[in-house]
């Protein structure tokens, strides 16, 4: 570096050196203009010159090697002394959690191999906790001096990360004197922020945050410092705090799943296929008592095809709006009551509420891939009892990939319902294709299917109104010939379990808030594909 090309009238100097990467002589350049480094090739004699950027805020650490080599210590780089120190935003000191039982076990193995040498590379000093029990790390966040760290990293599943957040949440109201059991207190925001390593079962947190479930990916976000605010939903049964949750409450087949899997932790992930098929299989549906209050504050809905993306812009909304309501009302975030409550009794397979989208390896796009990271609002999501094929077909619908790239002529088999969908080859877009019908893959649309953007909700289960178990129902149910509505089991189960984000909850009658922007993460939430969003705008 060194060398300086004269600045263009009323433009800042751009540094422009020679670089020899490998055998390969490059033209490097320091564009202030663009905030970037860039180097260039030299034209290759057959010509043909490829060039490279990379933003100055996301180069993790600078290092120089000496010309001399009796100079160097052995040839190896040499750090620079702040190689860090390329925005404010960055971690400097972590603490960090390991969940050694997560997923396929591998949570220490990937810390070691894959996260500790970057966080080395880029300067940033760690405290690692490897949990001894579960809750350990909650506990542990309630009391550890959290001063002397820039964020919290956790390695593991969506439990883990719920545990995590409980600790910080709960830190941070018990710090401000907030009273959590009380649904209607105004929460604080936490400010430190939390990085997910991905190392657990379906890592739908990570992914709907990140795109994608990759440790090293996750380990850039934290050291760049990237902040991407996160909605957190509470559950209270009457004045009793149960949970905070992110992606996903449900209640019936997500319930159940979870409740069959408990028992089966040690098969790691697939635990979830299997109680998945079983509790496909039962078929059980359950009748209650639902009351929603619509987010009228909330722009856009459930059915939305843009989806929350980096920067998006109904999330920025909602963080101007909320701190206009902080400057108002004193620092503090007053729940909102207004609004018209709804009122819906039905039998349900499943009642699903999103906070995020709950994309996952799973299902790529999520349960409800309209739902925003930091709006305010849950998508709620009501499966009415249905046929066993047509809950197949709703299910089945959330496994699309819809999201991933296709070259010219190629296309993907959609065995949702039999149609292909296929990007045009040149010769066809010459005539005008533009490519086949785009199928109909919303797993939304089913008539028995109901979606609703909210920001309150209550669930009382059918056997609790009715004053509980009616023993004699419950005595015939012994006899599997008495269900008729469940053939294949000896008897209808008056209520499901709550499954919040991986944890089952001992209560069915709950009461869900959604707190807008409640929680920080190292993470940009999901980067546009725009390749590919451009071919489904064109199709669609
Ligand atoms: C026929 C195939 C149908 C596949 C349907 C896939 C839908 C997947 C949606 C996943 C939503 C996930 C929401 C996130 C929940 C997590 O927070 C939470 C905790 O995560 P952690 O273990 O990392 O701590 N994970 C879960 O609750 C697990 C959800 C389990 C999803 C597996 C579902 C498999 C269903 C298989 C049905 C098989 C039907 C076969 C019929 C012939
Ligand atoms: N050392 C430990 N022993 C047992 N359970 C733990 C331990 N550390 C954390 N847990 C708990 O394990 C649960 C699942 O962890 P998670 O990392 O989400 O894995 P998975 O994705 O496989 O469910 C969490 O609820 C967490 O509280
Ligand atoms: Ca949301």
């Amino acid at each position: 570096m060194g060398e300086r090309s004269p600045p263009p009238a009323g433009r800042r100097t751009r540094l422009v050196s020679s670089l020899v990467l490998g055998q390969r002589a490059c033209e490097v350049a320091l564009d202030p203009e663009r905030g970037a480094l860039e180097w260039t090739e030299q034209p290759q004699p057959r010509g043909g010159r490829e060039s490279c950027a990379v933003p100055i805020s996301e180069i993790i650490a600078v290092e120089e090697t000496e010309i001399d080599k009796k100079q160097c210590n052995s040839g190896k780089w040499q750090k620079m002394a702040k190689p860090h120190a390329f925005t404010a935003s960055r971690p400097k000191h972590l603490l960090v959690y390991i969940n050694p039982y997560g997923g396929k076990k591998q949570g220490e193995k990937i810390y070691e191999q894959k996260v500790a040498p970057l966080f080395s590379l880029a300067s940033i000093s760690t405290d690692v906790i490897v949990t001894e029990r579960a809750n350990h790390a909650r506990d542990n966040l309630l009391e550890v001096n959290l001063e002397k760290y820039d964020g919290v990293v956790c390695v593991g599943g969506d439990g883990m990360f719920n545990e995590v957040m409980h600790g910080l949440i709960g830190r941070t109201q018990k710090d401000s004197g907030i009273d959590q059991n009380n649904p209607k207190a105004p929460l604080v925001q936490c400010n430190i922020r939390i990085g997910i390593i991905p190392a657990g079962s379906t890592d739908c947190v990570c992914y709907s945050t990140v795109g994608i479930n990759d440790p090293v990916t996750s380990a850039l976000h934290i050291i760049v410092g990237d902040t991407q605010p996160l909605d957190v939903s509470s559950v209270h049964h009457h004045d009793t705090l149960l949970k905070y949750f992110v992606s996903l409450l449900g209640y019936g087949f997500y319930g159940d799943i979870l409740k069959d899997s408990e028992g089966k932790r040690w098969m790691g992930p697939v635990r979830y296929d299997l109680s998945g098929f079983k509790t496909f299989l039962s078929h059980h549906y359950y009748e209650g008592t639902i009351s929603l209050l619509p987010a009228s504050h909330a722009v856009g809905s459930p059915r939305d095809k843009k989806h929350c993306r980096s920067g998006c812009h109904i999330c920025k909304q909602s963080k101007q709006r909320l701190e206009i309501e902080q400057k108002k009302n004193g620092g503090e975030i007053k729940g909102d009551d207004e609004g018209e409550w709804k009122v819906i009794r039905g039998k349900f397979l499943a009642i699903n509420i999103a906070n995020i989208s709950c994309a996952c390896p799973r299902s790529p796009k999520g349960l409800a891939p309209a739902a925003h990271l930091a709006d305010g609002s849950s998508d709620l999501i009501l499966v009415r009892k249905c046929s066993r094929f047509n809950f197949l077909r709703y299910l089945i619908r959330h496994t699309n990939r819809d999201d991933q790239k296709l070259a010219r002529g190629e296309s993907w088999p959609d065995f949702h319902c039999g149609m292909k969908l296929t990007f045009p080859s040149k010769n066809q877009a010459a005539k005008g294709v533009t490519g086949h019908t785009w199928p109909c893959t919303a797993a939304f649309d089913f008539s028995f299917v109901e979606v609703y953007r909210i920001k309150k909700f209550q669930f009382t289960s059918k056997h609790l109104e009715d004053g509980d178990c009616d023993a004699k129902k419950m005595q015939k149910n012994r006899f599997g010939h008495f269900c008729r509505d469940h053939p294949a089991c000896c008897c209808i189960p008056p209520s499901s379990t709550w499954n919040c984000d991986g944890e089952t909850l001992d209560c069915s009658t709950i009461e869900v808030t959604v707190h807008c922007q409640l929680m920080k993460l190292f993470a940009r939430g999901i980067e546009r594909n725009s390749t590919l969003e451009a071919v489904q705008r064109q199709l669609c």
